[in-house]
Order: C-alpha cells, then structure tokens, then sequence
C-alpha cells in the first residue's frame, strides 16, 4: 500500500523512516517544495534497507504530485514548524494557505485517500481539510492525540520509574498548551489506577509537563519535536492501513459528541482502514467536561480566524 508524505522535514521524514523499517507500507513518497530535498531525504532512508533489513520502496519528488497518485493515505506535514517561545496558534497565517493548497493538489491524484493532517495549529488545519474538500469526515484525522498521549505516558513512567509500555493513559481536547486535557483519573498502571502510586500533586506536575511538552522540546531543539511525533504519525497510519482498529485520541469532526458540534477536536476514535471507524464517548466528570467545553471553545476560537486569513 502505498503512503504519501507531503513536507520531508524533520516530522515528515522521520515518519517515513519509521513507516519503511517497521514495514507499515510497501511504498512510501515524501513530496517537498524545496527543490531535491525530498530526494535526498529519500536516497538516505533507502540506503538504511539493507542495514535496516525494510524493503518498502521510498522516493522523494519535489512539488510533483503525479508522482503521489492513487495513495492510501497521504500525510500532511508542510509548513512552518515554531520556534521557542512560539505557540502553536501563531502558524495559522503562514500553515492555513500551504495545507490548503496541498490537500487540493492531492486530491486531483488520490481521490480517495485517507488524510491525516499533521501541520499546527493541527485541531484548525485539520478543519480546514475537512472544509475545503467536502470529503466525509472518517477521511481527514488529525494527529496530536497519539503523540500528547505518549508524552503523558512517559512523564507518568517517569514519575512511576516503571516502563511507558505498561502504563496506559490518553490525552483528548486540543492540541494546544492550554487546550490539551490529560485524563489522569482514568490512567493505569497494568489496570491499576496511578493515583494508588502518585500523589494528587505529582499528578497534576505530570498533566502540567505532558501540556507544555511540544513548548519544552521546542525550548530545548530551537525548532519543535520530530523523533516521537514522526512516530506518532506512523502509528496512526500502521492502524489504518493495516485496518488494526486501535483506539487512539485523534482530532476528527464532531456532531454532538461530547457535547460539541462544527469543530475538529481530540476525541478517542477508533481507527482502520476507513479511517475514523467510530467515536467513542466516555464518561467523562464535571471538572473533565468543563476543561472539554472551555477547549473547545479556544479552538472554535481559532478556526473562526481562518475567515480572514482565507478570505
Ligand atoms: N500535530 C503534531 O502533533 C505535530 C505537528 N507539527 C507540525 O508539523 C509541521 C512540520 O514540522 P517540521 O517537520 O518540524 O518542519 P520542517 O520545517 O522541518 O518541515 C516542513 C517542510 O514542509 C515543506 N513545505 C513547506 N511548504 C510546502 C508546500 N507548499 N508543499 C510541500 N512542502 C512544503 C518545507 O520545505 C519543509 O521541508 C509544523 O507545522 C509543526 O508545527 C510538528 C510536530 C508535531
Ligand atoms: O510543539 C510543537 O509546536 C509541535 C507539536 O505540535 C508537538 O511537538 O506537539
């Protein structure tokens, strides 16, 4: 099956490297503006087979999107990353025409492909696909949700001094610093509730690091994350085109779920070959359901600034 990744920078590249030596897919084409870059991103991730041992045939083209027809799914990662000090929100000016402009071209080749957006503000640029292509709602899903969920459940592992894999723990809301809700009353340890280990305020000190986690590594790299965000994709896609059904919080349209209408959001969703194959609805306490509301809110907030800027 074959993957489109559109922008070869470091999130897009790193998600092409993680799709070719896990075998997600048997071709993957990174697409990219800047002349020869996705070339060369591509020759360097084929010279990793034989060391590697993948046999997923990678190529890189610059700006032809001939070269990306008829993909399962294609990856939007183009635009500007922040810088420190950034939020994510700031990107909407320069993020909203490139996605725009990208998922339009993609369509022409792959009418049918799954899209998931990667490009910040994410919650708003994966409404923007949805908006401008009409295509239904299971086929444009938005990753953020994977990955602030990965970085809470390293934060718990930290605070727990136990291994991320047996701790289980999900992040819905927006992807954003304010917006992202950490759902610490329904995290486990191997089914155990965390809060029988950490104390309230250790709980809360992880939520508060897993929201700001993008902001810190963004302090610390001089450019936003990739290694954990190009895998985060990659996990996303290996459940869709290997139809696995995980449940992952992903940012999809909603219509009534969680109370919320006319807005991409982190929601748990369960993901497969159709892409967004069902929402679930959890139960959620009054505390969670206002922090869901008051995200909402913020993101709908961001969403209305793409009037204008596409006006
Ligand atoms: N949703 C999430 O969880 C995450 C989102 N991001 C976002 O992903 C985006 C990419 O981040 P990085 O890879 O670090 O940036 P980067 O700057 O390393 O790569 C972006 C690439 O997009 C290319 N590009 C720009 N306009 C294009 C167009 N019209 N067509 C094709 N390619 C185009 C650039 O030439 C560049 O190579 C940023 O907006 C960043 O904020 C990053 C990490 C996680
Ligand atoms: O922090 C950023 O700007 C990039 C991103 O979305 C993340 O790493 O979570």
């Amino acid at each position: 099956m074959k993957v489109t990744i559109v922008g070869a920078g470091n999130v897009g590249a790193t998600c092409a490297d993680v799709i070719s030596y896990r075998g997600i897919a048997s071709e993957v084409v990174l697409l990219d503006i800047k002349e020869g870059f996705a070339e060369g991103k591509a020759l360097d991730i084929m010279q990793c087979a034989t060391n590697t041992g993948f046999n997923t045939k990678v190529s890189g083209v610059t700006n032809d999107y001939s070269k990306t027809a008829n993909s399962s799914v294609v990856v939007i990662t183009s635009g500007i990353p922040r810088k420190p000090g950034m939020t994510r929100e700031e990107l909407i000016g320069i993020n909203a025409g490139i996605v725009k402009t990208v998922v339009e071209s993609i369509l022409v080749h792959s009418p049918n492909a799954i899209i998931v957006v990667v490009s910040n503000p994410m919650d708003t640029m994966t409404y923007l696909a949805l908006k401008s292509t009409g295509l239904p709602k299971n086929r444009i899903i938005g990753m953020g949700g994977a990955l602030d969920s990965s970085r809470f459940r390293t934060y718990l592992s930290m605070a727990l001094d136990k291994p991320a894999n047996d701790i289980s723990a999900m992040v819905i809301g927006g992807h954003g610093d304010t917006t992202m809700i950490p759902l610490t009353r329904l995290a486990s340890y191997n089914g155990i509730p965390v809060s029988q280990f950490l104390s309230e305020e250790a709980l809360q000190k992880v939520a508060a690091d897993t929201m700001v986690g993008g902001a810190t590594l963004t302090g610390l790299l001089g450019t936003s994350a990739w290694y954990a965000p190009g895998a985060s994709v990659a996990y996303l896609v290996d459940s869709i085109l290997n139809d696995q059904k995980k449940m992952i919080a992903c940012s999809v349209f909603v219509e009534g779920e969680y109370e919320q209408n006319d807005i991409c959001i982190g929601v748990p969703c369960i993901i497969g070959k159709n892409g967004v194959e069902e929402i679930l609805e959890i139960e959620l306490n009054d505390n969670e359901k206002a922090l869901f509301a008051k995200s909402a809110d913020a993101v709908r907030q961001m969403n209305d600034a793409l009037k204008s800027i596409l006006a």
